[in-house]
């Protein structure tokens, strides 16, 4: 029996596909759904191309004027569609480029030969516009000096692109090299600028590089990580025809290679991730929930997908109906916010209480009259200390309070002031109990309890945690709950940067999750610019970010994939000048009339009265407005401008914002989390920012 041939797709075939007009995209899917069905057919004519340097790529006719270009080895068996064209441009691209496995990584690379080709004779002057890149200065020290050509290999540089990386000088260089590189390369060269080692880099990227590679074996090639981050092998025509019509939802296809390793295969125990906005958490998290539902959940079982907010949910399941495609599997996988799980869970049970997300205002009156007259504590020390110690940590009981950790708090307190504070708390839980409330931290902590108790726990064959920054000690206690302790039983994804709630800062190794030696940080910023993303990294500046594990994360190594304007900074006095940029922004961006290929805008908001106020304004120019409330998913469709508070925009992303963070962003940084606020709200945009302040 013969198997068929193998068909893959490039990752900047379908990048050239979402660019064209409806018509000859049309034409090209047609066509290349054929081909996919029989690549050995009679009727498909694979023309050598003159001057081509590899000669294993061919060009094959579409109609009259276009072509599409192929990459066919005398081995293998595999057709890989490389990139379309008019017939000029298609030969003048294949021409230029080069198909060839990593000697290191054993990785399938487009290596794009006209970056060297460019390149002057060293020693060779320039013209002072050139990028560094090109002048091989040797009074410049290069920038890579301290790496072997090997290490540079295995870091996932083409061979061939070697004299390009020797000639770098400064990280402008690299930056101007980003499009030519492949993606771990550009990645790796990035992180050893940090200051990480190579073997570091490739260890956290669980790169091995110690095999012995057959560099003519393009078939086995195409099955990495890395080679899987540019090419997809298709196996069905419905595959093809999704992958087709949606050529620009990359996401769903080319992972980052360490998004593709993580999201498959097995871990030992509960996995942590950490990146910083954009860098495809939720991303990866939502491939790593399929591949558990496909491979390692039996029927009676389902893999949990749940975050912080329901909205987030909402879109996740929305998100997971587009992976999944027609795959039954998606019925062993449910996606629901934690709160709304406790609530069913509890309802269940028969617990007899409603449980509140803010302070109940009549029994906190009347706890704060049991304050002792001994201690000179305003009521603001009890409020916090209620929501970041008593409630936050779970303390039942005067002995726990006696010797709970209250690391962070400014206001020391011995045994015997505690003795005189916990009255207030004890008395603030009876009064609630009386009126059948509960706040949600101890509702938490009820149902891990009942958990524990329970004789036929969740079924669930894995959790996977989105937003994990935003879920208290409780929270994370009742998740460890939900599942026995056991391979792939926990997969978090979260980042300290974006925690908007500061009592909800938990250590994960407190609440009985392990994570060590399964740690791992994504570094590419898929969503935002650099010039965006810095100017947010720099609001944070002075302030001490947490792993989520009681350790530090530092927000340096980051990089944009893309490069856009600075973000415009605007001085406000007050609410009404603020609210007046925006409405200018808007105005000058959005334009008059429809055009369904506009980018789409967001003005994000500290308080709804302000936001009101926005979309009130622009409601009378006649500019439509899309309110995002919360409870309801966002619109997709881009014919109105959204208006929307910071909190409510977290894990949305549009081409430009506005931001009013004006009276938010103190000279000090305090352990507040407003600035944090403003972080998420900046790190929202794709292309263009303005941040009034
Ligand atoms: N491998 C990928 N290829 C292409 N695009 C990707 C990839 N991974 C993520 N993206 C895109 O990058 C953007 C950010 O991804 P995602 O929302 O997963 O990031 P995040 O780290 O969860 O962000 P945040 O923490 O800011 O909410 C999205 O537009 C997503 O489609």
């Amino acid at each position: 029996m013969s198997l068929a041939p193998r068909v893959a797709l490039s990752q900047d075939f379908l990048l050239k596909l979402g660019k064209l007009p409806s018509a000859m995209h049309a034409r090209i899917v047609k066509w290349a759904l054929k081909f996919q069905q029989d690549p050995t057919a009679a009727g498909i004519n694979y023309e050598t191309i003159k001057g081509a340097r590899d000669g294993n790529l061919r060009s094959v006719r579409i109609d009259q004027d276009w072509r599409g270009i192929v990459f066919k080895p005398e081995l293998g068996d595999i057709y890989i569609l490389l990139h379309v064209d008019h017939h000029d441009e298609a030969y003048r691209w294949a021409e230029r480029r080069k198909i060839a496995v990593n000697p290191a990584t054993g990785s399938l690379q487009i290596v794009s030969l006209e970056s060297v080709d460019e390149l002057p004779p060293t020693g060779a002057s320039v013209p002072a516009t050139q990028a560094n890149v090109a002048t091989a200065d040797e009074s410049v020290t290069p920038l890579f000096a301290s790496v072997t050509d090997e290490q540079l290999v295995q870091l996932g540089t083409p061979v061939e692109l070697l004299p390009l990386v020797r000639r770098m000088c400064d990280e402008r260089d690299l930056d101007a090299a980003q499009a030519s590189l492949p993606l771990e390369a550009y990645e790796g060269l990035f992180l050893v600028l940090t200051g990480d080692s190579v073997s570091t880099i490739l260890g956290e990227r669980e790169t091995r590089v110690n095999q012995s590679i057959d560099t003519a074996n393009f078939a086995a090639a195409l099955d990495s990580a890395e080679s899987q981050s540019r090419f997809v092998v298709v196996t069905s025509d419905s595959e093809m025809a999704e992958i087709l019509n949606a050529p620009l939802a990359q996401w769903r296809v080319f992972l980052h290679p360490l998004q593709r390793k993580l999201a498959a295969g097995d871990r030992s125990g509960p996995v942590r991730i950490l990146g910083g906005a954009g860098t495809g958490k939720t991303v990866l998290a939502m491939h790593r929930a399929k591949w558990l539902a496909q491979n390692r959940t039996v029927e009676g079982q389902k893999v949990l997908f749940t975050t912080f907010t329901r909205n987030l949910a909402l879109d996740v399941a929305q998100n997971m109906k587009s992976l999944f495609m027609d795959d039954a599997a998606i019925n062993r996988l449910e996606v629901i916010n934690l709160d709304r799980w406790v609530h069913r869970y509890l309802r269940g049970k028969n617990y007899e209480h409603r449980i509140i997300y803010k302070r109940d205002d009549d029994a906190w009156g009347k706890a704060m009259q049991v304050v002792s007259p001994k201690l000179d504590l305003d009521e603001a020390f009890y409020v916090e200390e209620w929501e970041r110690v008593v409630a936050a940590q779970g303390v039942q009981d005067l002995d726990g309070y006696r010797q709970v950790s209250r690391i962070g708090r400014r206001t020391i307190l011995g045994r015997a002031k505690r003795d005189l504070v916990w009255p207030v708390f004890e008395e603030y839980r009876t009064l609630l109990s009386s009126k059948r409330l509960k706040d949600v931290d101890d509702a938490y902590h009820d149902a891990a309890q009942l958990l524990a108790l329970d004789e036929a726990p969740a079924p669930y064959s894995a959790i996977v945690v989105d937003e994990t920054q935003d879920f208290g000690p409780q929270a994370l206690r009742l998740i460890r709950a939900m599942i026995a302790k056991e391979r792939n039983d926990l997969f978090f994804v979260g980042d300290g940067h974006q925690r908007i709630y500061a009592k909800h800062r938990a250590v994960m190794g407190h609440c009985g999750i392990d994570i060590r030696g399964r740690s791992r940080k994504l570094y590419l910023n898929y969503r935002t610019t650099d010039e965006i993303r810095k100017q947010a990294v720099a609001l944070l500046e002075g302030r001490e970010i947490d792993d989520l594990d009681g350790g530090r994360d530092d927000n340096q190594r980051y990089k944009s994939l893309s490069h856009g304007p600075s973000p415009e900074i605007v001085d406000a006095p007050g609410s009404q000048e603020a609210v007046q940029v925006a409405i200018d922004r808007v105005h000058q961006w959005w334009g008059d009339g429809l055009d369904p290929s506009r980018p789409s805008v967001c003005v994000m908001t500290h308080t709804k009265v302000i936001r009101d106020q926005v979309a009130q304004a622009l409601r009378s120019l006649n500019i439509a407005v899309s309110m995002i409330e919360s409870d309801t998913a966002d619109s997709a469709v881009n014919d109105a401008v959204r208006v929307s508070t910071m909190h409510r925009a977290k894990g949305l992303e549009f081409d430009r914002v506005v931001v009013l963070a004006h009276g938010m962003l103190g000279a000090v940084p305090d352990d507040s989390d407003l600035a944090q606020l403003v972080y998420v709200a900046m790190t929202r945009a794709k292309a263009m920012a303005v941040l009034v302040r």
